[in-house]
């Protein structure tokens, strides 16, 4: 098949915080012509619409109860990724400090990760021309059967370094903890953990720059598309 008819593509991207995800899932899906999805978005804007409603976030009956409330509405673009809840644009307040620190106890509520993996899979099947879809159980629960799965890696203070950059924080050392219990919580809670699955492909970034990243990550889904 001639490249211009190409078949759509599904990329799953996963890792922890501070890898490169976001960042290089954009760059990917934007130079070759694909959606993107940010999953970690959807569930900050989940987590946001339960604190913003006062639902108790140490009660994970009181968020599996209200899990189906909220609609979650992502655009795909990767010039322009858009996030709202019942048509409000909360692309800034899920980025809050409040927010990132309530995350990992909402989404690991079997209810509320139910929903969302309902959503990210419709779509992924109605990306005509694929998708870059990036998160902490894409490749192992969301989209096991995508093309290509890459899992991205960094030394805690390579993660700790650009997260403060990005923060603006000068407080790296304070950064570094707060990432590294955030992850434990994603890796150790039962329903879908931030896991790499045994067919994806792992890529220490730490020495890297984004360019190379995203050019590894390109190259990888050009071999896949050419059937190496
Ligand atoms: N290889 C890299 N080298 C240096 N900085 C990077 C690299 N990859 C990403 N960054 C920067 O690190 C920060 C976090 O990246 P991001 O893509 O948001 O990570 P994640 O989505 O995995 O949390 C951003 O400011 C980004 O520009
Ligand atoms: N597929 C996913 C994506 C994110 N999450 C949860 C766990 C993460 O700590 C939060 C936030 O994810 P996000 O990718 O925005 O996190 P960072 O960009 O690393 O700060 O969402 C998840 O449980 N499953």
């Amino acid at each position: 098949m001639e490249n211009g008819a190409a078949q759509p593509v599904i990329v799953a991207i996963d890792g922890p915080s501070g890898t490169g995800k976001s960042s290089t899932s954009k760059a990917v899906a934007a130079q070759l012509g694909l959606s993107y999805l940010d999953t970690g978005a959807q569930y900050r804007a989940i987590t946001w619409w339960m604190v913003t409603n006062g639902i108790d976030i140490d009660d994970p009956t009181a968020i599996a109860a209200v899990a189906g409330k909220p609609e979650i509405v992502s655009g795909t673009d990767p010039e322009n990724p858009t996030i709202t809840v019942d048509g409000t644009d909360v692309a800034g307040p899920i980025r809050s400090q409040e927010v990132t620190s309530k995350v990992s106890a909402v989404s690991a509520v079997p209810e509320v990760r139910a929903r969302i993996t309902e959503l990210q899979r419709s779509l992924a099947t109605s990306a005509e021309k694929g998708i870059v879809v990036e998160g902490r159980d894409i490749g192992t629960t969301v989209l096991p059967d995508a093309d290509l799965k890459v899992f991205l890696t960094a030394s805690p203070e390579a993660r700790a370094a650009r997260r403060s950059g990005e923060l603006k924080s000068t407080d790296v050392q304070a950064t570094r903890e707060a990432l590294i219990k955030r992850d434990a919580a994603d890796s150790s809670r039962k329903t879908s953990p931030l896991a790499k699955a045994d067919d994806a492909v792992e890529v220490d970034t730490t020495e890297l720059t984004l360019a190379q990243v995203i050019e590894c990550v390109v190259t990888l889904v050009e071999e896949k598309r050419a059937g190496k």
